[in-house]
């Protein structure tokens, strides 16, 4: 089943998308399949695994130390597929690969996106590569099922946001504030009608993501978008191995939750 199809599953319940960030190896690479099962445990629609890159211009305080912890334990994008591999029977939501286009590319494109579906990955973030440089990566994704998930900037002209929201894949991930990531106390009061704008522009699931740390903002976001997508207050628990915190935020994502 296609990420998209696996997304609009949970959607069609009542219930919203909650997709988890993880900065993969960080506490070391063998952290990373007790983490992926239980996250899954308790719900969560999607993973989006992060790979550490020596210089993550998208990435907030929070998540450039996770990257950094990460590199030090000698986690590379090798290995992360590597491992991935070795319990894919076990995963039954999807994975998302968060990494910069350099590993990529020092990989090599084709055997990256063999190695990545072997690995269970479904769909594909690389933020630093601009919508009109995608077809380089884009008959490798197809061939191995990948999703290429575009972000896209709320901020954005009209004519921008109908583009990429047409071309993304999976879903889109609608950045909510301007910036690097991490967490944040408020949002644009015009991010409502954003969102609106981009849902109507969009067949495919709209999560928003940046700065959504609190039980409060999943619920209001869950009012606007399909689903949230947090990172810097997941990889905050899980070196605090926090689960409550955890599960209460997926938990604000349940339709019971809206009631
Ligand atoms: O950390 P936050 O503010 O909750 O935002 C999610 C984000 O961390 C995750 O999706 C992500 C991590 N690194 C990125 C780089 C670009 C875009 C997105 C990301």
């Amino acid at each position: 089943m296609t990420l998209q199809k696996q997304l609009e599953d949970v959607l069609a319940t009542g219930d919203k998308a909650f997709v988890p960030y993880i900065m993969a190896g960080d506490g070391g690479l063998e952290t990373l399949k007790p983490t992926i099962l239980k996250l899954q445990q308790i719900g969560v629609s999607a993973i989006e695994v992060g790979i550490p890159f020596t210089d993550p211009v998208a990435d907030g305080p929070t998540i450039e130390l996770a990257g950094e912890r990460a590199l030090a334990h000698g986690v590379s994008l090798k290995k992360v597929l590597a491992e991935l591999q070795s319990f894919a029977q076990e995963i039954h939501i999807p994975l998302v690969v968060m990494t910069y286009l350099n590993p990529i590319l020092a990989y090599g494109i084709e055997a990256f996106a063999e190695d990545a579906k072997r690995g269970g990955v479904q769909g594909l973030i690389v933020p630093d590569m601009p919508y009109e440089e995608s077809a380089l990566l884009h008959d490798a994704l197809k061939v191995n099922g990948i999703a290429l998930v575009q972000l896209v900037s709320l901020m954005s002209p009209p004519e921008r946001i109908k583009k990429l929201a047409a071309a993304s894949e999976g879903f889109v991930y609608a950045v909510t504030v301007n910036g690097i990531t991490g967490e944040r106390a408020s949002f644009a009061a015009e991010l409502a009608g954003h969102f609106a704008n981009l849902k109507a522009a969009s067949n495919i699931p709209v999560l928003a993501g940046f700065g959504i740390s609190t039980t409060e903002h999943v619920k209001s976001f869950g009012d606007i978008a399909d689903g949230v997508i947090v990172g810097s207050k997941i990889v905050t628990a899980l070196v605090e191995q926090d689960w409550a915190t955890i599960e209460a935020l997926v938990q604000a994502t349940k339709k019971t939750a809206a009631i």
